[in-house]
């Protein structure tokens, strides 16, 4: 079947009884834009969004644009007298909350696409046509609502500071669906910041993965499990189907069967809707729980929610004041930025959260049509598994969404954030996505290293209020993660416990946390009579919320066998890198749901949320005694010489030297154990590997974060993840594992929480050393491609001014080189160093 596309002309009665309502988008455009703008549509008088244009707009619309009057349309406004003040462009936008009915235009031919629309320069967007990315103009006034446009519906293919690239994929489309984007809402957007009408070929591409991707849900309500969907013909279409028909519960409440036994009515329920819920940490928890600010609050519209920012008010008039975007606690850079945008972005927002934004205060008032309610039925819970797999093999995949408002049978947790927790901006975004509805959403949350995944993770859990399975990599992290579930909500010892080799405690009462990692609960072999015990409490209950730590480095394998045994109604997935080098991640679109949100790295460090950091590599050329062994030799041990080389032992030496004088503490990572040890013990620092015992480990640990003598610690590859040094602001990797892109992301993210990270013009610093015309110079590259799609420039720096006069400076002479104990010990035992070089590389 062909792809459906939207088709031109008017369908203004659909427009009409659909009620879209509109809010407005000012602008202020830069000089040259606002004279473009001028230039294109005269910028005297607003051209009014009600009246249609016959023909093409010149008035900053669509070149081929003859949209019906609820369409987003460009438009500008009378400038203001004040030059200074330039031209302002407003666009109003209307959200339609169904598919298209009628004759529309959101894309045009193929040889449209190759039209500039005459106002192209103050639009952001280029769209190829060919492989679907989409390039952003990172400078354009409105970048910064594209970003939160295109990160919902597009994948971040890299972002460097003024040009960014995105891709249409399938399953950006499917996560764009899951958070209750219309396929129309999407082209309608891309239309019009898009310099050129959308191709042809990409819009038949969104309309084709958007026709059964997120149509169907799989929803846990009281207890039973329902299929549910806006689309009353889908439903009807799988019960057809030979394996999900005979799943259907047929008593269930309001149905009626014709006689040839085929399905006539459905269950009919209202759409969910966000209603009151809040998440806690929000302005909107604050307003709750001050009654009195909440009453003034309700008096200015603006009561109900509140809690996302740019939300609309309830009153349909378009608002032309924003509700707190930026929030961030009193004090912080970005609340004092937030502060300076003004009202101008605050109406930004408003236009991209109606279209992006995932809860609608304003449908709570508006009386159930017919895409307020949805449609159900229910099915056997013992066959929800094999109705799940049907439903993607047929091509249906569903979405998964716990309405825990209305769970009666589970107790609830006595759970909430300490009134002092305050969730920041990006935080709040990405748990709107969460529970735009009023339900929690199943899918994985992407945020930066140390841009706090653990309190969204709790705030969620405050949220939910069941009992919770927090599952993580390392019994480490199991500790932190009940550290801070302590710190920051209001949970009390006895209710949270954690299930590790070491310990393996209940909660005690109806509902708790228990808090463990994927491979104790996965494990499939034997296990000791305390294990099993505790593996029997996991699997007898059922758990509100499974929140699923650095989810991307679990296998399929482990996460469908955890799945398997473990009953949960709702899953949140968390990760700053969802990249794998075996580029299985898209699996866990099925597994955990889609990608809900994904903050950019280079904003959050703008807005003083996680460090800025200043990457370099440096080049130690081998020496020639290193390179000439280094050509003859074969795999491993050419690694190793890499390692070794004496001018990069000069160059570690020479940056810790100057760090430690600028007052940083530093870790040097080295995945080759025995390139560690011996760096460590050649520049007389401490080190900790796989080898050294916990108790050394945390006494060496204890030193870096207390001890002013102890100022650069040497750490292997145990300290990528999971040991917590906030006290690091500088690192140094001598030696790395091949290209891994997430280690590498893994190791800066380590800095980006540095305790002075928001200390006026203080950056980290990640160096990476790299022996110059060897191999390792291509792992390298290959790993900093994540950063680099960050936005992170690598610096190459060729020589280190002031190194060969350090009076101290290791391998000095070459004499001193050839004689060196790494040399020494290259060239006599060979056979030991492999020993070391394989346990290195594990
Ligand atoms: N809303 C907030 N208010 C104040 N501090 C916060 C907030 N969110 C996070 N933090 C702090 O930021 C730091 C980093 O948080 P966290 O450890 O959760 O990051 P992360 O994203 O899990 O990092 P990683 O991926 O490295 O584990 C912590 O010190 C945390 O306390």
């Amino acid at each position: 079947m062909p792809p459906k596309r939207p088709s031109s002309g008017g369908d203004d009665d659909d427009v009409a009884a659909s009620g879209a309502k509109r809010s407005r988008l000012v602008v202020r455009l830069k000089p040259s834009s606002a004279a473009a703008a001028a230039q294109a549509g005269g910028s005297s008088g607003a051209a009014s969004t009600s009246s249609r244009a016959s023909s093409p707009r010149l008035a900053g619309g669509v070149a081929t644009d003859d949209a019906p009057d609820d369409l987003v349309e460009p438009e500008f406004e009378s400038g203001s007298d004040d030059s200074d003040a330039g031209a302002h462009l407003s666009i109003a936008v209307g959200r339609r909350r169904a598919p298209p009915k009628g004759r529309r235009r959101a894309a045009s031919s193929e040889a449209d696409t190759n039209t500039l629309k005459l106002d192209h320069a103050s639009r952001p967007l280029w769209i190829n046509p060919d492989d679907r990315h989409i390039i952003l103009e990172g400078f354009s006034p409105i970048a910064e609502q594209a970003m939160d446009f295109l990160i919902a519906i597009a994948e971040p293919v890299s972002r460097p500071t003024f040009i960014h690239e995105y891709k249409l994929t399938m399953y950006s489309l499917f996560a764009a669906v899951s958070v209750g984007l219309q396929p129309t809402d999407i082209l309608e957007v891309l239309n019009r910041l898009s310099k050129s009408p959308v191709p042809a070929s990409v819009a038949a591409f969104v309309l084709d993965n958007t026709q059964s991707f997120g149509k169907v849900k799989l929803v846990l309500k009281q207890n039973r499990y329902y299929i549910e969907s806006a689309h009353a013909d889908v439903l009807r279409r799988l019960l057809q189907d030979e394996v999900i028909g005979p799943a259907r519960i047929t008593e269930a409440e309001g149905e009626s069967r014709a006689q040839n036994g085929r399905l006539q009515v459905l269950g009919r329920a209202a759409a969910p809707k966000r209603g009151d819920l809040v998440i806690p940490g929000t302005e909107g928890a604050a307003r709750k729980a001050a009654p009195a600010n909440a009453a003034a609050a309700a008096g200015a519209g603006g009561a109900q929610i509140g809690a996302r920012p740019g939300a609309r008010p309830a009153a349909p008039a378009p608002p032309t004041t924003g509700s707190g975007v930026g929030r961030e606690p009193p004090g912080s850079a970005a609340g004092a930025s937030a502060a300076m945008a003004g009202a101008a972005a605050a109406t930004d927002a408003d236009l991209f959260s109606a279209i992006i934004g995932v809860d609608d205060e304003a449908d709570e008032a508006a009386a159930l049509d017919d895409e307020d309610v949805v449609h159900s039925f229910e099915i056997r819970e013992e066959l929800t598994e094999d109705v799940r797999r049907r439903c993607n093999d047929i091509g249906f995949p569903m979405l998964e969404e716990y309405d825990f408002r209305n769970d009666r049978l589970n107790a609830d947790l006595d759970i909430d954030l300490k009134p002092v927790t305050h969730i920041r901006p990006y935080q709040e975004k990405s748990l709107s996505k969460m529970f735009g509805n009023g339900r929690a959403r199943s899918g994985i949350i992407v945020l930066p290293c140390g841009a706090g995944k653990t309190l969204v993770g709790i705030t969620a859990a405050c949220t939910i209020k069941k009992s919770c399975l927090v599952l993580c990599t390392s019994s480490v992290s199991v500790m932190q993660w009940k550290r801070e579930f302590m710190q920051w909500s209001n949970i009390q010892d006895n209710q949270i416990s954690v299930f590790t080799a070491d310990q393996k405690e209940k909660f005690s009462g109806a509902a708790g946390i228990v808090v463990s990692t994927y491979s104790m609960v996965a494990n499939t072999g034997k296990r000791s009579h305390t294990s099993q015990k505790m593996m029997n409490f996991l699997e007898s209950r059922e758990w509100g919320f499974i929140l699923l730590d650095e989810v991307h480095v679990v296998p399929a394998s482990m996460f469908r066998r955890v799945l398997t045994k473990i009953k949960a109604h709702s899953k949140l997935g968390l990760t700053a890198t969802l990249v794998r080098e075996d580029e299985k991640i898209d699996e866990l679109n099925f597994l955990v749901g889609p990608k809900m949100y994904e903050a950019n790295w280079m904003d959050l460090a703008a807005k003083g949320h996680i460090a800025t950091v200043q990457c370099a590599e440096v080049w130690c050329p081998m020496t020639p005694e290193f390179y000439r062994e280094y050509l003859r030799e074969k795999s491993r041990k050419k690694m190793l010489l890499y390692c070794m080389n004496p001018a990069k032992f000069q160059a570690c030496q020479f940056l810790i030297a100057y760090h430690e004088n600028r007052g940083d503490k530093i870790i040097v990572f080295s995945d080759n154990v025995y390139a560690l040890e011996a760096y460590a013990k050649k520049l007389n620092k401490l080190y900790i590997h796989g080898g050294i015992p916990q108790t050394e480990r945390m006494r060496i640990l204890q030193h870096f974060q207390h001890n002013p003598q102890v100022n650069t610690i040497f750490l292997s590859k145990v300290g990528d993840t999971s040991i917590d040094l906030p006290e690091a602001t500088c690192l140094i990797q001598i030696s790395s594992h091949f290209g891994s892109r997430r280690q590498e992301a893994q190791r800066l993210g380590r800095i980006l929480r540095a305790k002075r990270r928001n200390d006026e013009g203080f950056n980290a610093f990640f160096y990476s050393l790299v022996s110059k015309d060897t191999a390792e110079m291509f792992y390298s590259t290959k790993r900093q491609q994540f950063l680099v799609d960050q936005g992170y420039a690598f610096r190459v720096i060729t020589e280190l001014v002031g190194q060969q006069e350090m009076p101290d400076l290791v391998y000095k002479t070459q004499s001193e080189q050839i004689e060196a104990e790494a040399w020494g010990c290259i060239c006599t035992c060979t056979h030991s160093l492999a020993r070391y070089a394989s346990r290195a590389m594990g």
